[in-house]
């Protein structure tokens, strides 16, 4: 596990020779007069899998939207691929909470939506969609409306859209929040298998620690409101170990440990 600490984080921002496909410098947010955000100064790095962590109101839904473009920062800047921000664009992609499929359109329809939004063709977006839906692992299912879905199937039509799309960096806001505990890590173990398969830079937030550990090459703690970062840790993880021998590695199960010492004062 590499610790940085607080003052160094910004310093170890970027990371030693990864490329950085989002930078976010300086980002402060008011909501009125609630200070959401103080002076953020971060480095994504590109294919890997970005975790923001931290108690309950500290600004991580605030900070992945203001990346996503879907909300404004009250001062500070963030670049993608180097490009500024000011608004959505086609190289991101928002997982929702909720998911947000469209209740009246099949898995196939929901999947393509963002392409058909481009408007592709449907022969092709189609296929596109495809290979999208069986990577999730739902071929068979196409047809089907998201009422006819479990809530861990209908966060695979959530993801399968977002990587339809080819966006360069996803970002997930608690994904898996709504499934139930297995789906939830039979979700995980996915996610890490996508995450290297697709080469693209996830930016997660999560209120799970555990959920942290496991599936991120980077955790960034936030501290309490207004959110500043506290700490950067990257778990020391042997991914190619089996789902079950990571859960009881002695380094995930430490560096669990050293993430909840580090946030149990925030809890009341
Ligand atoms: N639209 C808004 N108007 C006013 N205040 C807001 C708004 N959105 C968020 N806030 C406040 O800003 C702070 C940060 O909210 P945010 O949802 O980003 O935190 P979070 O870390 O994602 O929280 P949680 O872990 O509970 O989901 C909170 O105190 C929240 O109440």
């Amino acid at each position: 596990m590499r610790n940085i600490t607080a003052q160094a984080a910004t310093a170890a921002a970027r990371p030693a020779g990864a490329d950085v496909a989002v930078e976010v410098r300086g980002i402060c947010k008011m909501y009125n007069e609630i200070e959401a955000l103080r002076g953020i100064d971060l480095d994504f790095p590109a294919g890997k899998l970005t975790t923001l962590l931290g108690p309950s109101g500290c600004g991580k839904t605030t900070l992945l939207k203001i990346v996503a473009g879907l909300i404004p920062a009250t001062s500070g800047e963030v670049r993608v691929n180097g490009n500024t921000v000011t608004g959505p664009g086609p190289e991101r992609a928002f997982v929702f909470q909720d998911f947000a499929l469209m209740p009246w359109a099949t898995v196939m329809r929901n999947v393509g939506f963002g392409l058909e939004l481009k408007g592709m063709g449907k022969n092709e977006r189609q296929a596109i969609a495809q290979k999208y839906i069986a990577e999730v692992g739902l071929s068979g299912f196409e047809n089907k409306y998201p009422h006819e879905l479990s809530g861990g199937m209908r966060q695979r039509v959530g993801l399968a859209r977002a990587f339809a799309v080819n966006a360069d960096v996803l970002l997930l806001d608690e994904p898996f929040s709504a499934v139930d505990e297995q789906n939830r890590r039979k979700f995980q173990e996915d996610l890490l298998e996508l995450v290297e398969k697709e080469k693209k830079t996830f930016i997660f937030v999560t209120h799970s620690i555990e959920e942290a550990v496991y599936c991120s090459d980077r955790i960034v703690i936030l501290s309490r409101r207004p959110g500043r970062i506290a700490q950067i840790i990257e778990p020391e993880i042997d991914r190619s170990a089996s789902p079950d021998a990571i859960r009881r590695d002695q380094g995930y199960l430490d560096t669990v440990e050293e993430i909840w010492q580090g946030l149990k004062h925030y809890v009341d």
